[in-house]
């Protein structure tokens, strides 16, 4: 059917649009029982690129799977109990990780690793084994060691591909994309802003001044919209009062990147989206991981797109950003390494 008849997807600016390009594209939840797992599920399941849906947790899937099975699209949903981790790897095509414990207020993202360390690095070493070939999507946090984290974990099992691991940075941007538009009077939809380094604090770096509708935002209103972006998560938690973090922003978000690296993957053209990646950026200075604009597309990463021209403002930004990025890369590298 999804081949024959035009596909209506969300892009990655957040339109609906058409598309007759869609494929077999088996989508894993691992975390699927939780706060995001559960509303990102129902949005995977709303999204006709996802042929099926492959939902597991620890506790809750398959509740979780009966529910948005109903749901009337094409796409077939799956729910597997804890002891069914390699059935519900199987065959799939993209396996998003929101498995893990989020922060209280109070809490860094990296106050995080202890637990959620783990919880990622053994959750990987099993993609590595039934499907190595799968894209792997890192919400956990945190991610700027996560994404290291898993990486690792391919390396070790000698099934890396780079070109196939993301940390999931797409929340930044649609945080800024909101919060800009709200000053300048102007849709979100239509008011796309890079954000790039990492997903925690100072190591997050919007570029207000390459988006026509951000780069008029100075002195006080500037300093106030980058904290607001590179803190939304904080916001967040400190209105949950110690019920977590983002959840629904953060499904809706899991899904657009979802949705456009499934575009990629069919074939269309011009997909760019900022994702936390393996990166050559800043390989000379040892920060080997990045987000920044990347191009997706049948092979998952086919470009990564340099910076662009940065203000006085934004080099100040990103001069606070690397060491904090630098450290946690390792920290999470240290940990596989260290890891049986
Ligand atoms: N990348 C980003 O922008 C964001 C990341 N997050 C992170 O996402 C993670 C999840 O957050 P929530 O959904 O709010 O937490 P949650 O506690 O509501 O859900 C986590 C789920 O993971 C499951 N889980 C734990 N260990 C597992 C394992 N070994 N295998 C499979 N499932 C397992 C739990 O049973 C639970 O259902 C947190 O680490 C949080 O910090 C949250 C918001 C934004
Ligand atoms: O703040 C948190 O812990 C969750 C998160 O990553 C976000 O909302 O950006």
């Amino acid at each position: 059917m999804l081949s024959r008849h035009a596909a209506r997807s969300l892009s990655a600016h957040g339109r609906w649009f058409s598309s007759s390009v869609a494929r077999h594209s088996k989508v894993a939840v691992l975390g699927a029982g939780g706060g995001i797992g559960q509303p990102l599920s129902l949005l995977l399941k709303a999204d006709p690129l996802v042929t099926s849906l492959s939902l597991y947790d620890i506790r809750g899937a398959p509740g979780v799977a009966a529910d948005v099975s109903h749901i009337d699209t094409p796409g077939e949903v799956n729910g597997y109990h804890a002891d069914k981790l390699d059935e519900a790897l199987e065959g799939v095509k993209v396996v998003v990780i929101p498995a893990g414990v989020p922060r209280k207020p109070g809490m860094t993202r990296d106050d995080l690793f202890n637990t959620n360390a783990s919880i990622v690095r053994d959750l990987a070493a099993a993609i590595a084994r039934v499907s190595p070939e799968a894209h792997v999507l890192v919400i956990s946090n945190p991610v700027n060691s996560t994404v290291p984290i898993v990486s690792s974990v391919f390396e070790k099992a000698g099934v890396y591909d780079p070109r196939r691991i993301f940390g999931v940075t797409t929340l930044d941007v649609v945080r800024a994309a909101r919060f800009v538009s709200g000053i300048v009077g102007t849709n979100p939809v239509d008011t796309p802003i890079t954000v790039i380094g990492g997903h925690s604090g100072a190591t997050i770096v919007p570029l207000l001044s390459q988006s026509p509708f951000g780069k008029g935002i100075s002195g006080e209103a500037y300093e106030k919209v980058v904290k607001r972006i590179q803190y939304g998560g904080d916001e967040v938690v400190q209105a949950k009062d110690g019920a977590g973090s983002a959840t629904l922003s953060m499904a809706y978000a899991g899904a657009k990147f979802t949705n456009a690296l499934l575009r990629g993957l069919a074939g269309e053209k011009e997909v760019v989206t900022p994702t936390f990646v393996k990166s050559p950026l800043f390989a000379d200075q040892g920060i080997d991981y990045f987000s920044s604009n990347v191009e997706l597309g049948p092979n998952g990463i086919e470009k990564i797109h340099p910076l662009g021209e940065l203000t006085a403002e934004e080099r100040k930004l990103l001069e606070a950003c690397l060491p904090e990025l630098k450290k946690n890369i390792e920290k999470g590298k240290a940990f596989v390494e260290a890891s049986p």
